[in-house]
Order: structure tokens, then sequence, then C-alpha cells
């Protein structure tokens, strides 16, 4: 496969969508209460860099695969138990000739979500392969996330929702299935992914955590007990 070198936002900008530069730096400074750092893993081609697009902006990246090069990440906030937290999502490159670059980043993520192509068996079968890295590279309270994308393709499917369900069960960790074209459970899977992060952190924190507020303006300000 031919990949050249781009980020996510040169594959936007090759959508005709040069407006998603201002909209990155615009949120940057957007109000939160605690930020949680995910990481979308998998296969080239498994769909990354479309279910983070459909998340944070709501639209399907159609027409010609662009593959990822190195990393790259887009902030959302999403409310969760009366909390804004902040999502810093971090995209990856599926190709293994990046697999260095990314290997970096993985001790710095608190949640992951590992992908693969219900179309594609070979995509589904290296999750094993993915989920042995990450037990070698990311922190051992990481939390993870199964996701088997292109769910609109039922008619190329060769990975049963079952099998998915199955692998899932065996490692202990959730499972769902995506579509970044239509937007079936995307927006779903990042909230129950951060929602698995904030209880596990409640746990380990015990009740009397303070909160720091980031005020656009850059103040902190204590909010209380959790
Ligand atoms: N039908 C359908 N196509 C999808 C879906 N998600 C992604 N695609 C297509 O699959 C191809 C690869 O998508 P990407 O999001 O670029 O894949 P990636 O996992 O980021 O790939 P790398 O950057 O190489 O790691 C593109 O042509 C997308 O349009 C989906 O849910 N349904």
């Amino acid at each position: 496969m031919s990949a050249r070198k781009t980020s996510l936002t040169d594959k936007q900008a090759k959508n005709g969508t040069s407006k998603y530069v201002l909209e990155r730096c615009a949120s940057v400074n957007e109000y939160y209460d605690i930020a949680f750092k995910v990481m979308l893993l998998g296969d080239s081609s498994v769909g990354k860099t479309c279910v983070l697009v459909r998340f944070k902006d709501g639209a399907f990246l159609g027409g010609n695969f662009i593959a990822t090069v190195g990393i790259d990440f887009r902030n959302k906030v999403v409310d969760i138990d009366n909390l804004k937290v902040k999502l810093q999502i971090w995209d990856t490159a599926g190709q293994e000739r990046f697999r260095s670059v990314t290997h970096a980043y993985y001790r710095d993520a608190q949640a992951l979500l590992l992908l693969y192509d219900i179309t594609s068996k070979m995509s589904f079968d290296n999750t094993r392969a993915w989920l042995t890295e990450i037990h070698e590279y990311a922190q051992t309270d990481v939390v993870i996330m199964l996701l088997g994308n292109k769910a609109d393709m039922t008619a190329e499917r060769v990975v049963k929702t079952e099998d998915g369900e199955k692998l899932a069960k065996e490692y202990g960790v959730p499972f769902m299935e995506t579509s970044a074209k239509t937007g079936v459970n995307v927006e779903l899977a990042f909230l129950a992914i951060a929602k698995q992060k904030h209880s596990a952190r409640k746990k380990h924190h015990g009740a009397a955590v303070t909160l720091w507020t980031h005020h656009p303006q850059g103040e902190l300000s204590g909010s209380g007990a959790m």
C-alpha cells in the first residue's frame, strides 16, 4: 500500500474541509473538569480516523483512503455524571512501519479503543497481537474496549458479531459494533469508555478527590469532592 505523508487534518483538507484546522484550535481551551487520554488502535484501514471524525464532527470521511502517518489528536468534551470530561483522542497509524512511533504514546493513554473491520478477518485476527502489545506497553490500569467497525457493510461481513463478543469476553473487555458511516454506536462507544475510566478513577481515588476546574482564561479553581 502506498501511504502518503499526511495527518488527520491533511485527510480532512483532502476532503475539502480545511475549516477543521480552525475548529481544532478553538476547542483547545474549552472548559472541563477532568481529562482522559484515549487512544485509537487497530490495523490500517479499519476506520480509526473515520470513527474519530464521526465522533468529533458528526461527519463521514468517505472517498479515497489515505493512511495516517504517525499520530494525531483531537479533543472533545463530554458530560459524564454532571462533569465535563475532556477526551483527548489520539488517532494512531495502523501500519506496521509506524509502530515504534505509536509505542511511545501507549504509556500516557488511560483508555484504548481497539478496532477491527467486520469485513476483514485479518484485522480481527490481529486484535490478539494488538492486545499483547497493549499488555506490553500500556499502563496496567488502562481501560480497553473492542470495536467491530464498518457494521453498515452487511453484505461484505466476514466476522460474526458473536465472534467479536467471544473475543471480548475472553479478554474481559466490553464490545460493540460501530459504523463511522452511519454513526451507529460511535458516540456510545466513546461515552462508555469514558464512563468506565471515570468509575475506575473514582474507585481508585475514593470519595475525597478534589477536581481542578480549567477555565478558558487559564485560572484554576477547586470544584469539590466526587
Ligand atoms: N462503509 C464504511 N467504510 C468505512 C467505515 N469506517 C471507515 N471506512 C472507510 O475505510 C477506509 C479506511 O478508513 P480510515 O479511517 O482512514 O482507516 P484508519 O484505521 O484510520 O487507517 P490508518 O490511518 O492507516 O491506520 C476509508 O476509505 C473509509 O472511508 C465505516 O464504518 N463504514
